[in-house]
């Protein structure tokens, strides 16, 4: 905090000091004119200029305008900065707290260096490190301001190190080096006829005029002390500044940025980081130590590892329970974050419960498992996967470990198996069939809580597509703010339905997020769904209970964005839309099958492409005259979309499966003589689906 208020100083002083082209020789020689008793004249990094002044009152310090000569008295520091000035030095201990703030430094540069080599471990490498951070609450803000303070904090806590070590004499400092005093002869001459001083007044750090005659000028400009004969007003000896001296400077300006005012400031609000992140890392510890598993064994002890890779954090609970049941026959069993796989030298056994995310993508607690993998020694292995049928990649990052595993020579203990929908029954048969391999008599159960569900109530629907035998309609629900309790979501995460009578829920791509104060949907009636067509028969004034399921992956930012969407796909665009700012590039290629019938937010959509949030809006119209598919518009538009692609843009996708694969195909075609694939884009998170 002191160093943030400090980093302000250099910004002040730089607005306050007034700049002049002249020579030192030049802005000396007027301020002597205007205040004859000049003995020394100091310019500040920030380009202030202070005169040592010798009147008949006394030695004065005057503040003094190169271009007028002009002075005015020092007002002096105020006490309240010397006061932080000297804490943010010493804590006001004196030697001992210099001694502390010197370590303190230097232990913060190790915790910027190690926080940064975690983020890069946790973001899967050192190029993702400037990508999207996936984690939610505390430790996704830690990695954020962390990523975003961290290039500052680093330099702030090396040089302040370097800087206390200087002052505590363990370094060179940046005392100018001494000369031997000469003399001089000679009436002196003129200032400004000097050519020793004919530099420019940004070099000057320092002139000493003589106290007597005879003696000579010292001046320290330009990385040099010089002594100037004043007769003559030529360099009689020179010293350049050490090694020392000139790494003290370099510290002294990275440190405190008098000298780049721009760098004080960006170091200031790096500071001012410091509490946010000390706050977040906080959080995560204390959120760490609640998710402590009673009687864990260290992974190297463990005779039955396993490991999960979870992103909504229920596959954990199955884990918990296979946990508790194998220890409870004797096993001394390890449970941890398949991230972490390391070592597990008396292991018989590893299990693997994986969930899968974002069409068969990895599920944040795994993202870098399979980059581990060949660090670990083969033992026998059982895959579970977690998923939905509703996904075309059912269970598709649990697939592709077992393949890793097999090609890795892990031998399988028993056949992959994997549990729809979180449910208790798959994942108990998958059990008692893992306990008969290992020879244990275990029959664990579990069966996960359903999320914290929330009270809703219809507030508007808009029908649409009736005409072409699409009946779709967006429904808008209210819901209670997130300060009173309600649920907090953005466009893209999901709206976790249960109608009366269905054994599991169906989820909706969320068309608002929670800071616009509603929820919205859009629903296309299936015949003889389980859902759907219960929610199309809700009017206004209807109640409803739903929960939310975070889609991190889906999301938009600030950057270039192709959106394709067709039918009630649209609803994640819009509401990305709806909260997005003019002045980035984004378009959305629309699927349709008839303009006057089933173009969902027709008006939103027409008015966001008026208001510059939406660059371009290209419809795909299917029936009618000239029929068009949503590939169709792509292909038209390869070339453009290839460069935008590669320029960087992200491409979200959202509709029906067939629709998804058909887009998929497309973008592969016209991508490949960019030398890039949609396989690739997904990996750096830049083609993102939500296909159903
Ligand atoms: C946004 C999102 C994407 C998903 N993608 C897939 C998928 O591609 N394949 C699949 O089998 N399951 C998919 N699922 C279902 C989850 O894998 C399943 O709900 C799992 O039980 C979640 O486990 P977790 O809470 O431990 O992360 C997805 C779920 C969500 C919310």
């Amino acid at each position: 905090a002191s160093g943030a208020v400090l980093s302000v100083q250099p910004a002040l002083d730089h607005a306050a000091a007034a700049r002049a082209e002249a020579s030192i020789g030049a802005v000396a020689a007027r301020i002597k004119a205007a205040q004859p008793g000049l003995r020394r004249l100091t310019r500040s990094p920030d380009g202030l200029l202070t005169a040592q002044v010798r009147g008949g009152a006394g030695p004065q310090m005057l503040t003094v305008d190169p271009v007028t000569g002009a002075a005015q008295p020092i007002a002096g520091e105020s006490p309240a900065m010397r006061w932080i000035k000297g804490f943010h030095r010493s804590l006001r201990l004196g030697e001992g707290g210099r001694l502390a703030v010197g370590l303190m430094a230097a232990v913060m540069a190790l915790l910027a260096g190690s926080g940064l080599w975690l983020l890069a471990r946790a973001l899967g490498g050192w190029r993702r490190l400037g990508g999207p951070v996936r984690a939610a609450g505390a430790r996704g803000w830690h990695a954020r301001i962390g990523r975003a303070a961290m290039a500052g904090l680093g330099l702030s806590a090396l040089t302040g190190a370097w800087m206390s070590a200087a002052t505590l004499g363990l370094v060179p400092d940046g005392t100018a080096p001494t000369l031997a005093p000469l003399t001089a002869a000679g009436p002196a001459q003129a200032l400004d006829a000097m050519p020793a001083l004919d530099l420019p007044l940004a070099a000057l750090r320092e002139l000493r005029l003589p106290a007597r005659p005879g003696e000579p000028l010292v001046l320290d400009a330009a990385g040099r002390v010089t002594q100037i004969d004043p007769a003559s007003g030529m360099v009689l000896a020179a010293a350049t500044h050490g090694a020392g001296a000139r790494l003290w400077d370099w510290a002294y300006l990275l440190h405190t940025g008098h000298g780049a005012w721009w760098l004080g400031l960006l170091l200031g609000v790096a500071a001012a980081a410091v509490p946010a992140l000390a706050g977040t890392g906080l959080m995560v510890w204390a959120a760490r130590r609640r998710m402590r598993v009673p009687g864990n064994v260290p992974m190297a002890e463990a005779d039955l590892v396993i490991l999960v890779g979870t992103e909504g954090g229920t596959t954990r609970g199955f884990a918990a329970a296979l946990q508790r049941a194998a220890t409870g026959a004797g096993q001394r069993v390890h449970l941890g974050d398949m991230n972490d796989a390391g070592p597990m030298p008396r292991a018989r056994a590893l299990v693997l419960m994986a969930a899968t995310w974002g069409d068969g993508a990895a599920p944040a607690s795994a993202a870098r498992f399979l980059d581990r993998l060949a660090g670990l020694a083969p033992i026998p292995v059982a895959v579970l996967g977690f998923g939905d049928r509703m996904f075309p990649a059912f269970c598709g990052y649990a697939a592709r470990v077992q393949t890793a595993m097999a090609a890795a020579g892990f031998a399988q203990l028993i056949p992959p198996g994997t549990v729809d929908r979180q449910s208790p029954a798959d994942f108990a048969a998958w059990a008692r069939a893992f306990g008969r391999a290992l020879g244990l008599d275990i029959a664990p159960e579990h069966r996960p809580a359903l999320p914290r569900r929330h009270a809703l109530r219809v507030v508007s629907r808009r029908d649409y597509g009736q005409a072409v035998a699409a009946p779709s309609v967006i429904l808008r629900l209210s819901v209670r703010p997130w300060w009173l309790g309600g649920p907090r979501f953005q466009p893209g995460d999901l709206l976790g339905v249960m109608a009366p009578g269905a054994t599991a829920p169906r989820f909706y791509s969320l068309a608002s997020a929670s800071a616009d104060g509603f929820a919205e949907i859009a629903v296309r009636r299936l015949p003889g769904g389980a859902c759907s067509p219960w929610l199309h028969g809700l009017h206004p004034g209807a109640r409803l209970r739903a929960f939310v399921r975070r889609n991190p992956a889906f999301r938009a930012g600030d950057r270039p964005t192709v959106m394709i969407a067709t039918g009630c796909g649209v609803a994640p665009m819009a509401g990305l839309l709806r909260r997005a700012a003019p002045g980035v590039d984004r378009s959305l290629y629309l699927g349709l099958r008839d303009l006057d019938s089933d173009f969902l937010y027709a008006p939103e959509l027409t008015r966001w492409r008026r208001d510059g949030r939406l660059t371009r809006l290209i419809p795909a119209v299917s029936r009618g005259a000239a029929p068009r598919h949503v590939q169709d518009r792509l292909r038209e538009d390869a070339a453009a979309l290839r460069r935008q692609i590669a320029a960087g843009a992200r491409v979200l996708v959202c509709g029906s499966l067939a629709m998804g694969r058909a887009v998929a195909a497309e973008m592969d075609a016209l991508l490949a003589p960019a030398g890039l694939s949609v396989a690739r884009l997904k990996q750096e998170g830049r083609y993102v689906e939500d296909i159903y």
